[in-house]
């Protein structure tokens, strides 16, 4: 039937309706790996209050005049270290994991990704939804614990573009997976596969998760003990005997306490105490970005064999291999149960 035959004015705008779509999202990250880039992207970063929570007026003039006249060079410097020919890491791995997961949904469901600093951003692409017909989106912070610092953040993002639509779509929220059996399952998958393909025996397993300042334990963020039940039920799951494996909380940032231990002075303190061979994983990282690729497996390595140890080696995060995508695939057709 046409337009017209369907009695509807010429005037009418054009709609689209009807379909549902997911929106993946990461942290972000710089456009390039250069000092004017990564400025830009820090300062929307560090400036998020659920970031970095100390009063406005107190952080702003530290952020401008301290932070962003010194970091931007020294993190640029880290980025070009790591940084592929389809960029970013973290962008274009993110990237991968929503064609595939497209691919393995199939038409039913519109699949796009964005990062919540810097591109593509979470309103654009909420937009892009709703303009491909999308009235019901699951927007999933690829997350697996739950933080105010990240979780939260991307459902703060999304409800900003939210209330300047007029026709809003039905939302729904990935909820943290740190303890769902599909993520530990496909964490030991993974991390087994990855412990067998090495060429010597470890003795130590790190599990090394992103850091928070201290203080957030004691204000109710769950974090802290989200990884801490990630990382006992991946002990379980692992199943090994023959290796220590230990919790750590890396990239510290600023003066505040932030939680322990830490995993850069546990590298150093491990190789003290006479451990050679050690491995490190990053369970709470959906992709390999530079906290993995820069700070664990070159700055970690360099921090492990200084300190007297003698093999090393940084395990890949699930990225947009088999098991994690087995695993995502699983979790957002149950969230999305009912709609598809
Ligand atoms: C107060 C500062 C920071 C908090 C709190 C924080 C929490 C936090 N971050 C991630 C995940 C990632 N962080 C990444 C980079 C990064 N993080 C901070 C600071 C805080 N993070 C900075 C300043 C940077 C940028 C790099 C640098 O200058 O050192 C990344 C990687 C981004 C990339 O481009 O590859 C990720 C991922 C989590 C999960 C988290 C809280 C749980
Ligand atoms: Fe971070
Ligand atoms: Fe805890």
């Amino acid at each position: 039937m046409t337009w017209q035959e369907q009695n509807v004015p010429r005037d009418h705008p054009r709609v689209r309706s009807g379909r549902v779509g997911v929106l993946l999202v990461n942290l972000g990250t710089p456009d390039a790996p250069d000092a004017a880039s990564v400025k830009r992207y820090l300062a929307e970063f560090l400036s998020d209050p659920r970031v970095v929570e100390i009063p406005r007026l107190a952080w702003q003039p530290i952020l401008r005049g301290l932070v962003l006249t010194t970091r931007p060079k020294k993190s640029a410097h880290a980025y070009r270290q790591v940084w592929t020919e389809a960029g970013s890491p973290l962008a274009a791995i993110t990237a991968e994991q929503a064609a595939s997961l497209q691919e393995r949904l199939g038409d039913a469901v519109r699949v796009r990704w964005a990062m919540r600093y810097g591109r593509p951003a979470i309103g654009d692409e909420l937009q892009g939804l709703m303009d491909e017909g999308c009235e019901r989106i699951l927007l999933a912070p690829l997350y697996p614990q739950y933080c105010a610092a990240t979780t939260a953040t991307v459902v703060d993002k999304a409800a900003d573009k939210l209330r300047k639509m007029r026709w809003q779509p039905a939302l729904r929220t990935l909820p943290p997976y740190h303890d769902d059996p599909l993520y530990i399952d496909a964490l030991a998958r993974d991390v087994g596969a990855q412990l067998d393909a090495l060429d010597f025996a470890p003795e130590v397993l790190l599990l090394s998760f992103h850091g928070m300042p201290e203080r957030t334990l004691h204000l109710g963020d769950p974090y802290h003990c989200h990884c801490r039940k990630t990382a006992r039920l991946l002990e379980e799951a692992l199943g090994r005997t023959d290796l220590r494996i230990n919790t750590t909380f890396q990239s510290r940032f600023g003066r505040a306490k932030w939680l322990e231990p830490a995993t850069d002075r546990t590298l150093i303190a491990e190789a003290h105490k006479g451990t050679k061979r050690l491995v490190v994983a990053a369970p709470g990282f959906s992709a390999d970005c530079l906290e993995t690729l820069e700070e664990l497996a070159i700055q970690g390595r360099d921090q492990f064999l200084g300190a007297g140890g003698e093999r090393f080696a940084a395990l890949a995060c699930l990225n947009a291999r088999e098991p994690g995508m087995d695993m995502l695939e699983a979790l957002v057709r149950r969230e999305l149960a009912g709609w598809i």
